[in-house]
């Protein structure tokens, strides 16, 4: 975490409403994220765990409650102020790693570092690009187009993306849903190594196994944190 020490949610809701029905998706959530923590959220199917990642990196709002990133209160900004503190702050690594396929992997990485509000030296970015190209091993690859890497490859390559900012936190979903088990394992490992190297990291996975690699599990049952024990009596 570069300048932030901590991440707060305080009693965060999330409703959503269709014609038909109401659904609480989050009921009263608090979380606290420090600089240097491994958090790994479980829980079945429906239970919210994408609504709050996506609060959790400004993609959506919550319905009620307070969310601080260090100091500063995010939890109404404007759409444009959103997106400027998620860029600031907030790497996301998606399971469908969302790289664009036309640039090559050098500019899918440099991309959050172009809408910076003050933009850097060509001589910055590369300089952000190769060393972030390193934390992944990756370098040989910075000409390269996403299609012409394998799956685990194009997900270190969104690790890489994700981190060039030096965000508060990386917000990884279900990082190896796309992977097979190798590849998966070594997307794990890496980003145990990135987290022993100071990376915040907080990360939704539906894989025991890999919760068992966070510093912190937590659990999500119908909206509510859990402990592990009422998970268990759920599924
Ligand atoms: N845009 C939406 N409109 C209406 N309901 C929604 C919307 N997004 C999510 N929900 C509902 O909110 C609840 C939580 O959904 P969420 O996607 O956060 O669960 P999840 O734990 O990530 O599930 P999964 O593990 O299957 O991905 C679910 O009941 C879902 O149907």
């Amino acid at each position: 975490m570069s300048q932030v020490s901590k991440i707060k949610l305080c009693n965060i809701t999330k409703k959503f409403v269709t014609s038909e029905m109401e659904t609480h998706a989050l009921q009263g959530i608090d979380l606290e994220i420090f600089a240097g923590d491994y958090v790994s959220i479980s829980g079945p199917s429906g239970c919210g765990k994408s609504t709050l990642l996506a609060i959790l990196g400004l993609l959506d709002t919550a319905s009620s409650g307070q969310y601080f990133i260090g100091d500063l209160d995010v939890s109404n900004l404007s759409i444009n102020q959103r997106a400027s503190v998620r860029n600031e702050h907030i790497g996301f690594v998606f399971q469908s790693f969302n790289l664009i396929d036309e640039l090559s992997v050098f500019d899918n990485i440099a991309l959050p570092l172009r809408y910076r509000h003050v933009p850097l030296s060509d001589k910055a970015v590369a300089e952000k690009v190769s060393a972030c190209l390193e934390k992944v091993q990756m370098s040989h690859r910075a000409k390269h187009k996403p299609n012409q890497l394998s799956g685990g490859q194009q997900q270190r390559i969104a690790i890489a993306r994700a981190l060039v900012n030096d965000p508060a936190v990386l917000l990884v979903d279900e990082p190896t849903g796309n992977l097979d088990s190798k590849n998966g394992d070594a997307v794990m490992q890496m980003l145990g190594e990135l987290n022993k190297n100071g990376t915040t990291i907080c990360m939704v996975t539906h894989d025991p196994r890999y919760a068992d690699m966070a510093k912190r599990k937590l659990y999500l049952l119908d909206g509510v944190m859990a402990d592990e024990l009422s998970l268990e009596l759920a599924v």
